[in-house]
């Protein structure tokens, strides 16, 4: 049987909603074998952060090269990178060890209103890690940092779409968790067609987590050898039902249903 071995390069989320946590519990119940490169510890839990600590970039380098060098990685996502330095090895590491299925999730900002990634990284992000990956994974905010523009309508983001797909990725998925529209709609653009991928909105505190998780089900989708299409399409099914069922947890943004798709085939 072959196994297929996906990495994350992220931060921990001591309350286990986002992060390296939720990233692990995504590739397990999606039956692929997770590992983990941690960029930074924060104390968090579904009420917000309270304490970052950004690890030394030599200690992702090491990391990498350790799972890399003797496990093998089929694919591999970003998440939480905190700084440009560790930014620059991740960049270094994912050519050396050619990781050609690589999705990043351009973490900036918390739900909580914490910054995840610092304000001086975002530009390069543009130049380092975009042009290395085959899907970049936005939310609005972040779609809206990286093209100056603002997205209140599809033509926008459509738009939009088509500037970050010019910074050198393969396609874009721009998330429609942040409106009050009655649908989250999330736009598809590979350069040839633009797809849409729908699901109702639940009103819901619990959505904490949301991107680390979706970003994670598209990974473990490339690690099994899927097209980019496909796990899309099941990281949506996969988010959609961890969000119809939350796990009542936390007295905040608590934190999605990782065994909710399972059950729900
Ligand atoms: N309230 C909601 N109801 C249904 N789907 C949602 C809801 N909030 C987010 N999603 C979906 O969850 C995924 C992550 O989106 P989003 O929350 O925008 O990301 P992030 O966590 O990075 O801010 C997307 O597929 C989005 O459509
Ligand atoms: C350690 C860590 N990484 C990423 C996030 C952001 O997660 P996200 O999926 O964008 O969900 P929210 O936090 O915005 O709800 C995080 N909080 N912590």
């Amino acid at each position: 049987m072959t196994i297929a071995r996906a990495l994350t390069i992220a931060g921990s989320d001591s309350g286990g909603g986002a992060g390296i946590q939720a990233d692990l519990k995504t590739f397990q119940e999606l039956r692929v074998f997770g590992m983990s490169a941690i960029t930074a510890v924060t104390a968090q839990n579904t009420l917000g952060v309270t304490g970052i600590y950004e690890l030394p970039p030599e200690a992702v380098a090491q990391q990498i090269d350790a799972v890399a060098t003797d496990l093998g990685v089929d694919a591999a996502k970003t998440g939480m990178i905190a700084n440009i330095e560790i930014m620059e090895v991740i960049a270094e590491k994912v050519r050396e060890h050619r990781i050609h299925q690589l999705v990043i999730d351009p973490v900036m900002i918390a739900k909580s209103g914490h910054a995840l990634l610092r304000e001086d990284a975002r530009d390069a992000l543009k130049r380092l890690l975009i042009p290395l990956a085959t899907v970049i994974t936005p939310n609005l905010p972040e779609a809206e940092v990286l093209t100056g523009m603002s997205l209140n309508t599809m033509e926008q983001r459509k738009e939009a779409a088509k500037r970050l797909l010019d910074l050198g990725v393969h396609a874009v998925v721009i998330k429609g968790g942040h409106t009050d529209e009655e649908e989250s709609v999330d736009l598809f653009y590979d350069g040839r067609e633009f797809r849409t991928l729908s699901a109702p909105r639940f009103h819901t505190r619990h959505t904490h987590g949301t991107g680390c998780t979706f970003s994670a089900a598209i990974t473990a989708g490339l690690a099994k050898g899927e097209s980019l299409w496909e796990a899309v399409k099941t990281a949506k099914a996969f988010i959609t039902e961890a969000i119809r069922h939350p796990l009542d947890l936390g007295k905040g943004h608590g934190p999605t249903n990782h065994w909710a798709y399972r059950q729900s085939k």
